[in-house]
């Protein structure tokens, strides 16, 4: 439990309907009842019924009829006491409300202080509060559905059940571990490497479900990159059905980094058109750009690289080969509407392994099966449907705990060591437990909630 009472105006900024202030801790109906008159004194109102009121300044003047509802420890959000008032719509009544608050001694929330309070009084795990901020920031249905499962409890019932099969596990290897006398190991190393078998699909496919639910709300971020005038930025135009870059025949158009967004089956592709490459720009803002084209490589999920499909492949296509291929990458071959002059068996013994696709991106061509390739690229061809919640976070404590338990399982198939194996189950464990939030480390909490509204 927590001493003070916090405040905050938990709707948006700006115009609207109605504005909601809320407030948590122990003063928050005493410091309701200050600053709003009710026709019963505030100590009688009903926990969850909601009272009509008059919201007082400072010299106890109406500044607006609001709406007054408390929720009383425990059932509340936070799980403490909990008031909200309800004013009219507008930033400045919301604001008036909020400053009065404060004058009654409440502390102005952190973002997210209000989820961090249900956490820490066991309300939700971590897993579901961060699924919270995913509800907010969800853009498609598909992304709502999968924060809304992780909300409910999907994806820490999953983690919880592989979490006990990992203590029991562990516990079981211990015994073997602490009484070396008795000659039978308690587990034999089959048993031991079977089960861990069996955790690593587990927790493969919530990683899986997981990578769902980050792309269909985070998007899959893909860099439009090649040499210049071999037409990035018509095939961003022609993705977006509209005239979002210029485009013109001279090369080093695109000077920047253009970013837009469209969805294709409810994931939305965040596309970004750079500046063409080449190893001789003709200024200093070429320069730039080529350097911020490097950039937004780094950053991108995939690579796009994009080929003027009526020109030969030279000393810059191979180097681009090379850049490319250890990372997600997809090749388009563009201009298929003008005779080739590329030879497309030479690029193929280049990338042997890589999607090749001839687009032409003024005529429209071969676009959908580009937008497919991407999408699978990063989903994978696996359903969209089951998405959970996760943040990148909670994705690499994921990885990392398969890491482990592979790193066990291999310590018990090949060099029949049960103390190194049990090492790796404690590491997972504490992958686990930070996925949950079983743990005491307000630091990495803090950063957790740093990403929340403010009011949330
Ligand atoms: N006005 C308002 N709207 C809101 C919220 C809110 O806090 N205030 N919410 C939040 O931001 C969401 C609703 N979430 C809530 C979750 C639990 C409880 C609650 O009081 N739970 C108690 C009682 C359960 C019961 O008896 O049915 C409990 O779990 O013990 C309230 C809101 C969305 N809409
Ligand atoms: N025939 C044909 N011309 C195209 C196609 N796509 C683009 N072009 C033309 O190629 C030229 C360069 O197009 P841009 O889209 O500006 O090329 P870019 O890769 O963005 O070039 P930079 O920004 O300079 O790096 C323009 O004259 C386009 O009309 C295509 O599919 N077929
Ligand atoms: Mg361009």
């Amino acid at each position: 439990m927590f001493g003070d009472t916090i405040a905050a105006i938990s709707t948006a900024w700006g115009d609207g309907g109605i504005s909601i202030i809320r407030i948590s801790g122990p003063d928050s109906l005493s410091v309701a009842g200050d600053i709003v008159r009710t026709a019963k004194p505030t100590e009688d109102l009903l926990s969850r019924f909601m009272y009509n009121g008059s919201l007082l300044d400072e010299g106890g003047n109406p500044i607006d009829e609001v709406l007054l509802v408390s929720f009383r420890a425990p059932k509340s959000y936070t799980g403490e006491d909990l008031t909200e008032i309800h004013c009219h719509g507008g930033s400045l009544v919301a604001q008036r409300c909020l400053e009065r608050c404060l004058q009654k001694g409440c502390r102005h929330a952190e973002p997210g202080e209000f989820t961090r309070r249900a956490f820490e009084n066991g309300r939700l795990d971590l897993a579901q509060a961060e699924a919270v901020n995913g509800i907010i920031h969800a853009r498609s249905n598909e992304a709502l559905k999968a924060a809304s499962r992780t909300l409910r409890g999907e994806l820490s019932r999953f983690v919880r059940e592989l979490y006990d099969e990992l203590l029991s596990l562990s516990a079981e290897l211990e015994v073997g571990i602490d009484f070396p006398e008795e000659d039978v190991p308690y587990i034999d190393d089959q048993e031991g490497s079977d089960r861990i078998e069996t955790m690593i699909k587990g927790l493969q496919d919530i990683a899986d479900r997981c990578t769902t639910g980050y792309l269909l709300r985070e998007g899959i971020r893909v860099a439009l990159v090649g040499r210049p005038n071999v037409g990035k930025s018509s095939l961003l135009n022609s993705l977006l059905k509209e005239s979002r870059a210029i485009v013109t025949s001279i090369p080093g158009t695109t000077r920047d980094v253009i970013e837009e967004v469209f969805t294709h089956k409810g994931i939305p592709l965040r596309l970004m058109d750079t500046a063409g490459l080449r190893t001789t720009p003709s200024d200093e803002v070429e320069a730039i750009g080529i350097e911020r084209t490097a950039q937004a490589m780094d950053k991108s999920d995939v690579v796009l690289w994009i080929l003027d499909g009526s020109e030969p492949i030279g000393d810059f296509e191979r180097d681009m080969a090379t850049r490319i291929s250890d990372r997600p990458h997809i090749v388009a071959v563009n201009k298929s509407d003008l005779p080739s002059g590329l030879d497309g068996s030479l690029l193929v013994s280049l990338l042997p392994e890589s999607t090749i696709l001839n687009i032409s991106a003024q005529e429209q061509r071969g676009l959908e099966e580009l937008k497919e390739a991407l999408v699978e690229m990063v989903a994978g061809t696996g359903t969209l449907e089951g998405g959970l919640n996760a943040t990148a976070r909670q994705l690499e404590e994921l990885r990392s705990a398969i890491d482990s338990l592979g790193a066990s399982k291999e310590a018990l198939e090949h060099h029949h060591d049960q103390t190194l194996a049990a090492a790796g189950l404690a590491e997972t464990r504490k992958a686990l437990e930070r996925i949950l939030g079983l743990f005491d480390d307000d630091s990495l909490l803090d950063t957790v909630f740093s990403r929340f509204c403010i009011g949330k």
